[in-house]
């Protein structure tokens, strides 16, 4: 079913693979202050979809519902498969082993040298503990990011971006199906910002993920995207591809491409 937004252009909607999370008429209070009031969300395989809005939208709740992480007030949320609302503990961890959380402050242990910040999540979600396995993952992992040089390293001698490209290889090296960027250019210059955006695209190339990619950063969006919902008034009220958007010159949307 097409999300009822109010303005979605489907550009090639023929090409698209299956639908890996779909979020319908998702509806989210706190207290008397309505974040989302008809959220509807369809990501396909092999997507990168970014969610753009301002500060406050309600882009991290939206992600947050679709994780299991907050409950919805009414809404139907399906994920991979499973019905995301009415899991138990244990489907829920079944389904967070597939899908890798990058955070927007990277979440690194600073007592952990970068080698065993990777091999954190081996040992806890994997039970791997391996040497040579946990080797392998690692410079695996690191190779993907480019940063193979800095595995003995330890948090505090990584510069921001440096700490972003190894917070996502610790989430990569679970080889999730789906991952999801939170400001994944948030407090970075401009060369590194398009170095991370390129991460994000060869992520998607290499491995094959569905990405939802969460920003208020145009750039970001424009480089990272293969299609853009906007996130306004609690509703997802326009979508389509970055040129299909800016073409449409939506009011919601002219400060992002004014900017
Ligand atoms: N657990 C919570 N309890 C109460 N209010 C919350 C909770 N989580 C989020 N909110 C509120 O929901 C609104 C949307 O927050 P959210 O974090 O989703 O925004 P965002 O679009 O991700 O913004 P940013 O880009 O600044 O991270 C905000 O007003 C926030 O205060």
């Amino acid at each position: 079913m097409r999300p009822q937004t109010d303005t979605i252009i489907d550009s090639k909607p023929d090409t698209r693979g299956k639908v890996v999370v779909e979020m319908q008429h998702v509806h989210k209070s706190f207290g008397d202050r309505d974040v989302l009031t008809d959220f509807n969300l369809q990501l396909f395989e092999r997507e990168n979809l970014v969610i753009l809005g301002k500060s406050g939208s309600g882009k991290s709740v939206a992600i947050k519902i679709m994780v299991g992480l907050l409950k919805p007030d009414s809404g139907s949320i399906n994920v991979l498969g499973y019905d995301v609302p009415n899991l138990s503990n244990k489907e829920l961890n079944e389904l967070r082993l597939q899908i890798g959380f990058s955070f927007q402050l990277s979440a690194l242990y600073d007592s952990m040298s970068v080698r065993e910040n990777l091999e954190f999540p081996l040992k806890r979600n994997l039970g791997i503990y391996d040497r040579q396995q946990l080797n392998e993952k690692v410079m695996s992992a690191l190779q993907d990011v480019g940063l193979e040089s800095a595995r003995d390293m330890n948090p505090a001698e990584l510069s921001g971006g440096m700490k972003k490209r190894i917070g996502i290889a610790r989430t990569l090296i679970l080889n999730p199906k789906i991952m999801l960027y939170d400001e994944p250019t948030a407090g970075l210059d401009p060369v590194t910002s398009g170095e991370i955006n390129e991460l994000i695209l060869r992520v998607r190339d290499k491995y094959n993920t569905s990405s939802i990619i969460i920003t208020h950063d145009i750039s970001c969006a424009r480089q990272t995207s293969d299609r853009i919902v906007g996130l306004f008034d609690g509703r997802n009220k326009v979508g389509g591809t970055f040129d299909e958007l800016k073409k449409q010159n939506a009011p919601d949307l002219q400060p992002f491409f004014n900017y």
